[in-house]
């Protein structure tokens, strides 16, 4: 059985107070967009010697950490605590940039917590898979629904985006991931935080053209601050012609909306990972 993981932007991103266990409250529009990797799973035979009941196969991109450290095999131990899981092997086949603020690893953890509950029919439920894959990271819990929302909390309390909340619907995504590595806990620990004057969510709703003057990713002042060729890459896809550009999540990975597609574009990120992608 085989499954999509997607990956998310963040439609402005406020960072609103630090709790005392060390994470933040924020305030933020995911929006799933159609960049993927692929996840599978298949039956371990009952004599395949194991000394795990999930084994991984990584393809496609490197994740740059151990087996059984990866989101997707934590995912399966995670069910396996309260359910009775055969013994599976996975494959996952990575295309999403890590280290991006493009959510690629979270997905992966929330469509492994689906894929289980599906091939084992463990009827889990979405809120219950929610909580599940939210002890596995602050953005997982978006990703068992992956339709745009509305969140508060560390990432994880999520409101439905009712009507047109960020609708994008016919417009063009480029995705533009440069070579810098961008620690989520190092952004954090540099933001100040603060109650936005205006909430992202409202902001969404107004037409995509006040969207320049007014949503901000709280990250991008100091992220730029430490890599400005980030803030370049932002400029340049204005330049191109974006109606909104914007870091994701806490970067490296930054987005231009298009309402036209920008054909040629790649020519302008040589050497970076870039993508254009019809939302
Ligand atoms: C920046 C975003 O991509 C915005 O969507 C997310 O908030 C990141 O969420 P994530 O990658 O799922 O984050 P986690 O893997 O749970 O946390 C990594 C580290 O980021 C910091 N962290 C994360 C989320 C949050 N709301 N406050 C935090 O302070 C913590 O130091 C934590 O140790
Ligand atoms: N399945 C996975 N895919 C990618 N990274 C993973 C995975 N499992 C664990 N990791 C670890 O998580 C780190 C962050 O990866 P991820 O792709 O989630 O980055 P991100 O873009 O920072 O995501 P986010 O938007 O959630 O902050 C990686 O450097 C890697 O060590």
């Amino acid at each position: 059985m085989i499954v999509f993981p997607c990956a998310k932007i963040n439609l402005g991103l406020n960072i609103v107070s630090k709790r005392e266990d060390g994470y933040h409250n924020l305030e933020t529009v995911f929006y799933p967009i159609p960049l993927y990797d692929a996840l599978e799973i298949k039956y371990m035979d009952e004599k395949f010697p194991s000394d795990t009941a999930c084994d991984l196969k990584v393809t496609g991109n490197a994740v740059d950490c151990d087996e059984q450290k990866n989101l997707v095999v934590k995912a399966y131990h995670i069910l396996a605590a309260d359910y009775q899981l055969q013994r599976i092997h996975t494959h996952l086949y990575k295309h999403i940039p890590s280290q991006a603020g493009l959510g690629g690893g979270s997905s992966d953890a929330a469509f492994m917590i689906r894929l289980l509950d599906e091939r084992f029919r463990l009827n889990i439920g979405n809120p219950e898979m929610e909580r599940y894959a939210a002890r596995l990271g602050a953005d997982c819990a978006f990703f068992i629904e992956a339709e745009p929302a509305y969140a508060e909390g560390i990432g994880d309390v999520l409101m439905p985006a009712d009507g047109p909340d960020g609708n994008l619907h016919g417009y063009y995504l480029c995705v533009v991931k440069p070579d810098v590595a961008v620690s989520t806990k190092e952004a954090y620990s540099a933001i100040t935080p603060k109650k936005p004057a205006k909430s992202c969510r409202d902001i969404v709703r107004q037409p995509i053209e006040t969207w320049k003057e007014e949503l901000v990713n709280d990250f991008e002042e100091p992220i730029f601050k430490m890599h400005p060729e980030l803030a370049a890459i932002k400029q340049k896809l204005y330049d191109q012609g974006a109606v909104y550009a914007s870091m994701s999540g806490s970067g490296s990975a930054l987005y231009g909306i298009f309402k036209e597609e920008p054909k040629g574009i790649e020519e302008q990120f040589d050497g970076m990972f870039c993508e254009v992608m019809k939302l």
